[in-house]
Protein backbone atom coordinates (compact mmCIF):
# COMPACT_ATOMS: atom_id res chain seq x y z
CA UNK A 1 0.00 0.00 0.00
CA UNK A 2 1.55 3.55 -0.72
CA UNK A 3 1.99 6.35 1.84
CA UNK A 4 -0.40 8.30 -0.20
CA UNK A 5 -3.11 6.19 0.31
CA UNK A 6 -3.38 6.75 4.04
CA UNK A 7 -4.21 10.61 3.29
CA UNK A 8 -7.50 12.17 2.80
CA UNK A 9 -8.13 15.26 2.08
CA UNK A 10 -10.17 17.38 4.81
CA UNK A 11 -10.72 20.42 3.32
CA UNK A 12 -9.88 21.91 -0.51
CA UNK A 13 -6.16 21.70 -0.52
CA UNK A 14 -5.31 20.27 2.97
CA UNK A 15 -4.55 16.67 3.72
CA UNK A 16 -4.40 15.19 6.82
CA UNK A 17 -2.13 11.71 7.08
CA UNK A 18 -3.81 10.78 10.47
CA UNK A 19 -1.57 9.64 13.58
CA UNK A 20 -2.98 6.13 13.54
CA UNK A 21 -0.72 5.85 10.57
CA UNK A 22 2.58 5.00 13.20
CA UNK A 23 2.12 3.74 16.63
CA UNK A 24 3.99 6.48 18.07
CA UNK A 25 2.54 9.56 16.00
CA UNK A 26 1.00 11.61 18.53
CA UNK A 27 -0.66 14.03 16.51
CA UNK A 28 -1.76 14.26 12.41
CA UNK A 29 0.61 15.29 9.73
CA UNK A 30 -1.00 17.62 7.69
CA UNK A 31 -0.12 18.85 3.91
CA UNK A 32 -1.04 21.91 2.32
CA UNK A 33 -1.07 21.38 -1.21
CA UNK A 34 -2.89 21.35 -4.83
CA UNK A 35 -3.92 17.55 -5.63
CA UNK A 36 -0.91 17.70 -8.35
CA UNK A 37 1.37 18.59 -5.88
CA UNK A 38 0.59 15.84 -3.49
CA UNK A 39 0.62 13.48 -6.42
CA UNK A 40 4.11 14.31 -6.94
CA UNK A 41 5.48 15.03 -3.12
CA UNK A 42 8.10 12.25 -2.36
CA UNK A 43 7.00 9.71 -0.49
CA UNK A 44 10.23 10.24 2.31
CA UNK A 45 8.82 13.85 2.83
CA UNK A 46 5.60 12.20 3.76
CA UNK A 47 7.21 9.41 6.04
CA UNK A 48 9.38 13.29 7.82
CA UNK A 49 6.47 14.50 8.88
CA UNK A 50 4.96 11.40 10.16
CA UNK A 51 8.19 11.05 12.24
CA UNK A 52 8.12 14.63 13.36
CA UNK A 53 4.46 14.08 14.95
CA UNK A 54 5.96 11.02 17.10
CA UNK A 55 8.03 13.85 18.69
CA UNK A 56 7.42 14.23 22.29
CA UNK A 57 5.39 17.32 23.13
CA UNK A 58 4.44 18.20 19.63
CA UNK A 59 1.18 20.54 19.16
CA UNK A 60 -2.16 20.03 17.08
CA UNK A 61 0.05 18.69 13.76
CA UNK A 62 3.30 18.47 12.31
CA UNK A 63 2.71 20.20 9.23
CA UNK A 64 3.99 20.26 5.60
CA UNK A 65 3.59 23.48 3.77
CA UNK A 66 3.03 24.28 -0.01
CA UNK A 67 6.76 24.23 -0.46
CA UNK A 68 7.55 21.02 1.31
CA UNK A 69 10.56 18.56 0.11
CA UNK A 70 12.71 16.51 1.77
CA UNK A 71 15.39 17.03 4.01
CA UNK A 72 16.99 16.24 6.82
CA UNK A 73 15.19 14.89 9.40
CA UNK A 74 12.68 17.46 9.22
CA UNK A 75 11.24 18.41 5.48
CA UNK A 76 12.15 21.48 4.00
CA UNK A 77 8.76 23.41 4.19
CA UNK A 78 7.74 22.00 7.92
CA UNK A 79 6.80 23.26 10.86
CA UNK A 80 6.24 21.66 14.14
CA UNK A 81 5.59 23.29 17.73
CA UNK A 82 6.71 21.74 20.66
CA UNK A 83 4.92 22.51 24.32
CA UNK A 84 7.59 24.06 26.50
CA UNK A 85 7.16 21.68 29.50
CA UNK A 86 6.39 18.79 27.53
CA UNK A 87 8.32 19.19 24.11
CA UNK A 88 11.96 19.04 22.49
CA UNK A 89 13.94 21.31 20.42
CA UNK A 90 15.99 19.58 17.48
CA UNK A 91 18.23 21.35 15.03
CA UNK A 92 17.58 19.51 12.62
CA UNK A 93 13.78 20.93 12.87
CA UNK A 94 15.67 24.67 11.67
CA UNK A 95 18.33 23.48 9.63
CA UNK A 96 21.85 24.17 8.87
CA UNK A 97 21.67 27.94 7.43
CA UNK A 98 20.23 28.84 10.97
CA UNK A 99 17.80 32.10 10.30
CA UNK A 100 18.78 31.98 6.56
CA UNK A 101 16.24 34.94 5.58
CA UNK A 102 14.82 37.23 3.24
CA UNK A 103 15.07 40.79 3.53
CA UNK A 104 13.21 43.61 0.88
CA UNK A 105 13.40 47.10 0.44
CA UNK A 106 11.33 49.27 -1.54
CA UNK A 107 12.60 52.43 -3.68
CA UNK A 108 10.85 55.31 -5.65
CA UNK A 109 13.15 54.59 -8.93
CA UNK A 110 11.12 53.06 -11.73
CA UNK A 111 12.60 50.70 -14.38
CA UNK A 112 12.87 53.93 -16.38
CA UNK A 113 15.12 55.23 -14.36
CA UNK A 114 17.15 52.49 -13.48
CA UNK A 115 17.26 50.63 -17.06
CA UNK A 116 20.17 52.91 -18.64
CA UNK A 117 22.10 52.37 -15.74
CA UNK A 118 21.35 48.29 -15.22
CA UNK A 119 24.69 47.13 -16.00
CA UNK A 120 26.36 49.24 -14.13
CA UNK A 121 23.98 48.75 -10.93
CA UNK A 122 25.00 44.54 -11.56
CA UNK A 123 28.81 45.17 -11.67
CA UNK A 124 28.79 47.77 -8.85
CA UNK A 125 26.30 45.35 -6.74
CA UNK A 126 28.40 42.45 -7.38
CA UNK A 127 31.66 44.19 -6.38
CA UNK A 128 30.02 45.82 -3.12
CA UNK A 129 27.99 42.92 -1.92
CA UNK A 130 30.59 40.31 -1.40
CA UNK A 131 29.17 36.75 -2.75
CA UNK A 132 30.65 33.15 -3.30
CA UNK A 133 31.53 29.61 -1.60
CA UNK A 134 33.53 30.72 1.32
CA UNK A 135 33.16 34.52 0.62
CA UNK A 136 34.88 36.32 2.79
CA UNK A 137 32.94 40.21 3.84
CA UNK A 138 34.76 43.61 3.18
CA UNK A 139 35.48 43.99 7.22
CA UNK A 140 37.35 41.89 9.94
CA UNK A 141 35.37 42.20 13.15
CA UNK A 142 38.04 41.16 16.18
CA UNK A 143 37.43 37.96 18.67
CA UNK A 144 35.96 40.63 21.44
CA UNK A 145 33.00 42.10 18.45
CA UNK A 146 31.82 38.86 17.25
CA UNK A 147 30.68 38.00 20.43
CA UNK A 148 28.76 41.44 20.24
CA UNK A 149 27.49 40.43 16.86
CA UNK A 150 26.00 37.41 18.03
CA UNK A 151 24.84 38.65 21.09
CA UNK A 152 23.05 41.83 19.93
CA UNK A 153 22.53 40.83 16.32
CA UNK A 154 21.38 44.02 13.66
CA UNK A 155 21.25 46.19 16.25
CA UNK A 156 25.37 45.89 16.81
CA UNK A 157 25.35 46.28 12.58
CA UNK A 158 23.18 49.50 12.83
CA UNK A 159 24.82 50.65 16.13
CA UNK A 160 28.48 50.52 13.96
CA UNK A 161 26.84 52.84 11.32
CA UNK A 162 25.64 50.10 9.02
CA UNK A 163 21.82 51.84 7.98
CA UNK A 164 18.94 53.37 9.85
CA UNK A 165 17.66 52.92 13.48
CA UNK A 166 14.63 52.43 11.65
CA UNK A 167 15.49 49.76 9.73
CA UNK A 168 15.19 47.28 13.43
CA UNK A 169 11.39 48.05 13.47
CA UNK A 170 10.63 46.35 10.43
CA UNK A 171 12.86 43.10 11.02
CA UNK A 172 11.57 39.99 12.71
CA UNK A 173 12.30 39.85 16.26
CA UNK A 174 13.76 43.37 15.25
CA UNK A 175 16.80 41.64 14.17
CA UNK A 176 17.89 40.48 17.40
CA UNK A 177 16.73 37.16 19.54
CA UNK A 178 17.34 38.04 23.69
CA UNK A 179 17.69 34.56 24.21
CA UNK A 180 21.04 34.66 22.45
CA UNK A 181 24.53 33.63 24.42
CA UNK A 182 27.32 34.25 21.96
CA UNK A 183 29.14 31.94 25.32
CA UNK A 184 27.53 29.04 24.14
CA UNK A 185 28.58 29.49 20.61
CA UNK A 186 31.84 27.05 19.78
CA UNK A 187 34.98 29.30 19.18
CA UNK A 188 35.50 26.83 15.47
CA UNK A 189 31.98 28.74 14.77
CA UNK A 190 33.27 32.04 15.53
CA UNK A 191 36.04 31.60 14.38
CA UNK A 192 34.17 30.57 10.68
CA UNK A 193 31.94 34.08 10.63
CA UNK A 194 34.88 36.64 11.82
CA UNK A 195 35.57 36.88 8.03
CA UNK A 196 32.31 36.51 6.27
CA UNK A 197 30.22 38.83 7.91
CA UNK A 198 28.84 40.94 5.80
CA UNK A 199 28.57 37.93 2.55
CA UNK A 200 26.20 36.76 0.34
CA UNK A 201 27.58 33.26 0.12
CA UNK A 202 26.80 30.97 -2.39
CA UNK A 203 24.12 28.93 -4.50
CA UNK A 204 20.89 30.08 -3.61
CA UNK A 205 21.98 33.05 -1.94
CA UNK A 206 21.41 35.79 -3.99
CA UNK A 207 20.64 39.91 -4.47
CA UNK A 208 18.29 40.54 -6.88
CA UNK A 209 16.73 44.10 -8.60
CA UNK A 210 12.61 43.77 -9.13
CA UNK A 211 9.79 45.54 -10.33
CA UNK A 212 6.66 45.48 -8.52
CA UNK A 213 4.74 43.80 -11.69
CA UNK A 214 1.24 43.35 -10.00
CA UNK A 215 -1.02 44.23 -7.18
CA UNK A 216 -3.50 41.65 -5.93
CA UNK A 217 -4.87 43.67 -2.40
CA UNK A 218 -4.13 47.16 -2.87
CA UNK A 219 -5.57 47.83 0.69
CA UNK A 220 -2.91 46.10 2.16
CA UNK A 221 -0.43 47.41 -0.46
CA UNK A 222 -0.98 50.82 0.80
CA UNK A 223 -0.29 49.18 3.84
CA UNK A 224 2.90 48.04 3.11
CA UNK A 225 3.91 50.72 0.93
CA UNK A 226 4.32 49.08 -2.35
CA UNK A 227 3.83 50.97 -5.30
CA UNK A 228 3.05 49.91 -8.68
CA UNK A 229 5.78 49.88 -11.32
CA UNK A 230 8.24 50.63 -8.42
CA UNK A 231 11.77 48.85 -7.63
CA UNK A 232 12.65 46.68 -4.85
CA UNK A 233 15.71 44.80 -4.09
CA UNK A 234 15.74 41.83 -1.99
CA UNK A 235 18.34 39.77 -0.47
CA UNK A 236 18.53 36.24 0.56
CA UNK A 237 21.02 35.26 2.64
CA UNK A 238 21.83 33.58 6.40
CA UNK A 239 24.22 32.87 8.97
CA UNK A 240 26.86 31.94 7.06
CA UNK A 241 29.55 28.91 7.85
CA UNK A 242 28.81 30.38 11.59
CA UNK A 243 25.20 29.11 11.80
CA UNK A 244 26.35 26.11 9.53
CA UNK A 245 29.01 25.09 12.50
CA UNK A 246 26.73 25.73 15.47
CA UNK A 247 24.33 23.15 13.55
CA UNK A 248 26.64 20.64 13.39
CA UNK A 249 28.03 20.97 17.09
CA UNK A 250 24.44 20.66 18.54
CA UNK A 251 23.70 17.73 16.48
CA UNK A 252 26.50 16.46 18.51
CA UNK A 253 25.58 17.11 21.11
CA UNK A 254 21.99 16.29 20.71
CA UNK A 255 22.84 12.83 19.37
CA UNK A 256 24.00 12.10 23.19
CA UNK A 257 21.31 14.21 24.29
CA UNK A 258 18.07 11.89 23.15
CA UNK A 259 19.76 8.57 24.30
CA UNK A 260 20.85 10.13 27.23
CA UNK A 261 17.20 11.43 28.15
CA UNK A 262 15.70 8.00 26.55
CA UNK A 263 13.97 9.52 24.11
CA UNK A 264 12.52 7.54 21.80
CA UNK A 265 12.69 8.56 18.22
CA UNK A 266 11.76 7.46 14.92
CA UNK A 267 15.27 8.77 12.97
CA UNK A 268 18.13 9.83 14.27
CA UNK A 269 18.25 12.85 12.34
CA UNK A 270 15.80 14.21 14.27
CA UNK A 271 18.06 14.08 17.48
CA UNK A 272 16.67 16.20 20.09
CA UNK A 273 15.96 17.07 23.63
CA UNK A 274 13.91 18.23 26.54
CA UNK A 275 13.45 22.01 25.88
CA UNK A 276 14.05 22.14 29.59
CA UNK A 277 17.23 19.95 29.99
CA UNK A 278 21.12 22.05 29.78
CA UNK A 279 21.80 20.64 25.95
CA UNK A 280 17.93 21.92 24.83
CA UNK A 281 18.61 25.58 26.69
CA UNK A 282 22.09 25.46 25.24
CA UNK A 283 21.64 25.19 21.56
CA UNK A 284 18.26 27.48 22.07
CA UNK A 285 20.79 30.01 23.06
CA UNK A 286 23.50 29.47 20.74
CA UNK A 287 20.86 28.99 17.74
CA UNK A 288 19.50 32.77 18.88
CA UNK A 289 23.34 33.87 18.51
CA UNK A 290 23.49 32.69 15.15
CA UNK A 291 20.10 34.00 14.22
CA UNK A 292 21.52 37.84 15.42
CA UNK A 293 24.77 36.89 12.94
CA UNK A 294 22.59 36.21 10.01
CA UNK A 295 20.25 39.28 10.57
CA UNK A 296 23.45 41.47 10.81
CA UNK A 297 24.73 40.14 7.78
CA UNK A 298 21.90 41.18 5.92
CA UNK A 299 21.99 44.64 7.50
CA UNK A 300 25.23 45.26 6.77
CA UNK A 301 24.89 44.20 3.00
CA UNK A 302 21.60 46.40 2.37
CA UNK A 303 23.49 49.18 3.85
CA UNK A 304 26.26 48.64 0.93
CA UNK A 305 23.04 48.34 -1.57
CA UNK A 306 21.85 51.43 -0.75
CA UNK A 307 25.48 53.10 -0.48
CA UNK A 308 25.90 51.80 -4.10
CA UNK A 309 22.48 53.26 -5.42
CA UNK A 310 23.75 56.85 -3.85
CA UNK A 311 26.66 56.86 -5.78
CA UNK A 312 25.26 55.50 -9.23
CA UNK A 313 22.02 57.89 -8.53
CA UNK A 314 23.93 60.78 -7.12
CA UNK A 315 20.89 60.74 -4.13
CA UNK A 316 20.96 60.22 -1.36
CA UNK A 317 19.20 56.53 -0.16
CA UNK A 318 16.57 58.57 2.21
CA UNK A 319 15.39 60.41 -1.10
CA UNK A 320 15.49 57.37 -2.84
CA UNK A 321 13.32 56.08 -0.08
CA UNK A 322 15.12 53.15 0.79
CA UNK A 323 13.30 51.75 3.43
CA UNK A 324 12.76 48.21 4.47
CA UNK A 325 9.27 46.77 3.63
CA UNK A 326 10.21 43.43 5.88
CA UNK A 327 12.88 40.79 6.85
CA UNK A 328 12.19 37.04 7.75
CA UNK A 329 13.48 34.39 8.70
CA UNK A 330 12.96 31.00 7.28
CA UNK A 331 15.31 28.66 9.05
CA UNK A 332 14.37 29.51 13.00
CA UNK A 333 13.16 27.95 16.24
CA UNK A 334 11.20 30.70 18.41
CA UNK A 335 9.35 30.86 21.69
CA UNK A 336 5.57 31.65 20.90
CA UNK A 337 2.55 32.19 22.24
CA UNK A 338 -0.11 30.23 20.31
CA UNK A 339 -4.29 29.23 20.76
CA UNK A 340 -3.83 25.66 21.98
CA UNK A 341 -6.76 23.77 22.94
CA UNK A 342 -8.56 26.70 23.52
CA UNK A 343 -5.96 28.68 25.83
CA UNK A 344 -3.13 31.01 25.10
CA UNK A 345 0.04 28.74 25.82
CA UNK A 346 4.40 28.73 25.11
CA UNK A 347 5.59 26.95 22.66
CA UNK A 348 9.03 26.39 20.54
CA UNK A 349 7.99 26.84 17.17
CA UNK A 350 10.31 25.02 14.29
CA UNK A 351 10.04 26.52 10.96
CA UNK A 352 12.15 25.13 8.74
CA UNK A 353 12.27 26.38 5.12
CA UNK A 354 8.83 28.08 6.39
CA UNK A 355 7.94 31.74 6.92
CA UNK A 356 6.39 33.46 9.60
CA UNK A 357 2.82 34.60 8.42
CA UNK A 358 1.09 36.14 11.99
CA UNK A 359 -1.78 37.70 11.25
CA UNK A 360 -3.24 40.92 12.53
CA UNK A 361 -3.46 42.06 16.22
CA UNK A 362 -0.09 40.40 16.81
CA UNK A 363 2.14 42.28 18.98
CA UNK A 364 5.16 41.31 17.42
CA UNK A 365 4.34 43.02 13.87
CA UNK A 366 5.57 46.41 13.54
CA UNK A 367 2.41 48.53 14.50
CA UNK A 368 2.59 50.73 11.48
CA UNK A 369 1.60 46.87 9.48
CA UNK A 370 -0.68 45.38 12.73
CA UNK A 371 -4.20 45.66 10.86
CA UNK A 372 -2.93 43.82 8.10
CA UNK A 373 -0.77 41.17 9.32
CA UNK A 374 2.57 41.17 8.50
CA UNK A 375 4.41 41.03 4.83
CA UNK A 376 5.03 37.50 4.48
CA UNK A 377 8.15 37.34 1.38
CA UNK A 378 8.22 34.16 -0.85
CA UNK A 379 10.89 34.01 -3.17
CA UNK A 380 10.25 32.32 -6.58
CA UNK A 381 13.63 31.95 -8.72
CA UNK A 382 16.06 34.42 -10.76
CA UNK A 383 13.91 34.05 -14.08
CA UNK A 384 10.07 33.89 -12.56
CA UNK A 385 8.51 35.99 -9.90
CA UNK A 386 8.74 36.48 -6.56
CA UNK A 387 5.61 37.50 -4.35
CA UNK A 388 4.75 39.08 -1.15
CA UNK A 389 1.96 37.85 0.53
CA UNK A 390 -0.08 38.72 4.50
CA UNK A 391 -0.13 36.50 7.56
CA UNK A 392 -3.43 35.76 8.41
CA UNK A 393 -5.69 34.29 11.44
CA UNK A 394 -6.14 31.00 10.09
CA UNK A 395 -2.61 30.93 9.22
CA UNK A 396 -2.47 31.78 13.25
CA UNK A 397 -5.41 29.04 13.71
CA UNK A 398 -3.75 26.07 11.58
CA UNK A 399 -0.07 26.82 10.85
CA UNK A 400 1.37 28.31 14.38
CA UNK A 401 1.30 31.92 11.48
CA UNK A 402 3.56 29.48 9.10
CA UNK A 403 3.57 29.69 5.55
CA UNK A 404 6.04 28.39 3.18
CA UNK A 405 9.67 29.92 1.96
CA UNK A 406 10.18 29.64 -1.89
CA UNK A 407 9.57 27.80 -4.81
CA UNK A 408 11.28 24.77 -3.23
CA UNK A 409 13.90 22.81 -5.15
CA UNK A 410 12.54 19.90 -7.49
CA UNK A 411 15.97 18.92 -9.45
CA UNK A 412 19.17 18.01 -7.13
CA UNK A 413 22.65 19.94 -7.73
CA UNK A 414 23.84 17.85 -9.32
CA UNK A 415 20.76 16.70 -11.49
CA UNK A 416 20.00 20.52 -12.38
CA UNK A 417 23.94 20.63 -13.85
CA UNK A 418 23.34 17.63 -15.79
CA UNK A 419 20.00 18.71 -17.18
CA UNK A 420 21.20 22.75 -18.04
CA UNK A 421 24.07 24.87 -18.97
CA UNK A 422 25.13 28.33 -17.52
CA UNK A 423 25.49 29.68 -20.91
CA UNK A 424 21.73 28.12 -21.98
CA UNK A 425 20.51 30.04 -18.30
CA UNK A 426 22.38 32.89 -19.05
CA UNK A 427 21.38 33.38 -22.48
CA UNK A 428 17.91 32.67 -21.19
CA UNK A 429 17.98 35.51 -18.73
CA UNK A 430 19.29 37.80 -20.69
CA UNK A 431 16.30 37.38 -23.56
CA UNK A 432 14.16 37.92 -21.14
CA UNK A 433 15.72 41.28 -19.92
CA UNK A 434 16.96 39.79 -16.93
CA UNK A 435 20.80 40.71 -15.97
CA UNK A 436 22.47 37.96 -14.08
CA UNK A 437 26.18 37.80 -12.71
CA UNK A 438 27.62 34.59 -10.61
CA UNK A 439 30.52 33.96 -9.17
CA UNK A 440 30.96 30.13 -10.99
CA UNK A 441 29.32 28.94 -13.89
CA UNK A 442 27.83 25.88 -12.31
CA UNK A 443 25.59 28.19 -9.96
CA UNK A 444 23.94 29.39 -13.09
CA UNK A 445 22.99 25.69 -13.64
CA UNK A 446 22.62 24.62 -9.99
CA UNK A 447 19.76 27.27 -10.00
CA UNK A 448 18.62 27.16 -13.04
CA UNK A 449 14.61 28.76 -12.64
CA UNK A 450 13.93 24.78 -13.95
CA UNK A 451 15.61 23.48 -10.79
CA UNK A 452 12.98 24.70 -8.81
CA UNK A 453 8.87 23.95 -8.17
CA UNK A 454 6.53 26.52 -9.21
CA UNK A 455 6.50 29.54 -7.20
CA UNK A 456 3.16 30.64 -8.65
CA UNK A 457 1.65 27.29 -7.15
CA UNK A 458 3.08 27.26 -3.94
CA UNK A 459 1.69 30.91 -3.37
CA UNK A 460 -1.62 30.22 -5.14
CA UNK A 461 -1.81 27.14 -2.46
CA UNK A 462 -1.03 29.68 0.39
CA UNK A 463 -3.58 31.68 -0.37
CA UNK A 464 -6.46 29.58 -1.75
CA UNK A 465 -5.72 27.71 1.62
CA UNK A 466 -6.21 31.30 3.72
CA UNK A 467 -2.75 30.42 5.57
CA UNK A 468 -1.12 33.82 3.80
CA UNK A 469 -2.91 36.18 1.39
CA UNK A 470 -1.67 37.58 -1.96
CA UNK A 471 -0.69 41.17 -1.79
CA UNK A 472 2.03 41.88 -4.54
CA UNK A 473 4.31 40.07 -7.26
CA UNK A 474 7.57 41.41 -8.06
CA UNK A 475 9.48 40.38 -11.37
CA UNK A 476 13.23 39.77 -11.62
CA UNK A 477 15.46 42.83 -13.58
CA UNK A 478 18.87 42.03 -12.14
CA UNK A 479 20.49 39.41 -10.05
CA UNK A 480 23.54 38.54 -8.53
CA UNK A 481 24.17 34.80 -7.30
CA UNK A 482 27.34 33.59 -5.27
N1 LIG B 1 13.87 35.54 -6.63
C1 LIG B 1 14.78 34.55 -6.53
N2 LIG B 1 14.47 33.45 -5.79
C2 LIG B 1 15.39 32.48 -5.69
C3 LIG B 1 16.65 32.55 -6.30
N3 LIG B 1 17.35 31.42 -5.98
C4 LIG B 1 16.56 30.69 -5.17
N4 LIG B 1 15.37 31.31 -4.99
C5 LIG B 1 14.23 30.92 -4.14
O1 LIG B 1 14.60 31.11 -2.79
C6 LIG B 1 14.06 30.07 -2.02
C7 LIG B 1 14.91 29.99 -0.79
O2 LIG B 1 15.02 28.73 -0.32
P1 LIG B 1 16.29 28.07 0.42
O3 LIG B 1 15.69 26.84 1.03
O4 LIG B 1 17.28 27.78 -0.63
O5 LIG B 1 16.74 29.02 1.43
C8 LIG B 1 14.13 28.87 -2.96
O6 LIG B 1 13.19 27.88 -2.60
C9 LIG B 1 13.80 29.49 -4.29
O7 LIG B 1 12.42 29.47 -4.51
C10 LIG B 1 16.94 33.73 -7.07
O8 LIG B 1 18.05 33.89 -7.63
N5 LIG B 1 16.00 34.68 -7.14
MN1 LIG C 1 20.54 29.77 3.25
MN1 LIG D 1 17.06 30.40 2.63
Amino acid sequence: MSIKENITEIRENVWEIPSSFKKEMKVPGRFYLEKEAILNLEDDAIEQIANVACLPGIQKFAIGLPDIHFGYGFPIGGVGAFNVRTGVISPGGVGFDINCGVRMIRTNLTEKDIKPKMKEIVDKLFVNVPSGVGSKGKIRLDENEIDEVLNFGAEWAVENEYGWDEDLKFLEENGRMLDADSSKVSEKAKKRGIPQLGSLGSGNHFLEVQKIDEIFNEEVAKIFNLEPGTITIMVHSGSRGCGHQVCSDYLRTMDKAYKRHNLNIPDRQLACAPIDSIEAQEYYQAMAAAANYAWANRQMMIHWVRETFEGIFNQSSEDMEMSVIYDVAHNIAKKEVHNIKGQNQEAIVHRKGATRAFGSKRVEIPKEYRNAGQPVLIPGTMGTASYILHGTDIAMEETFGSTAHGAGRKLSRTAAKKKFTADEIKSDLESKGIHVKANSAPVLAEEAPGAYKDVDQVVRTSDSTGIAKLVAKVVPLAVTKG
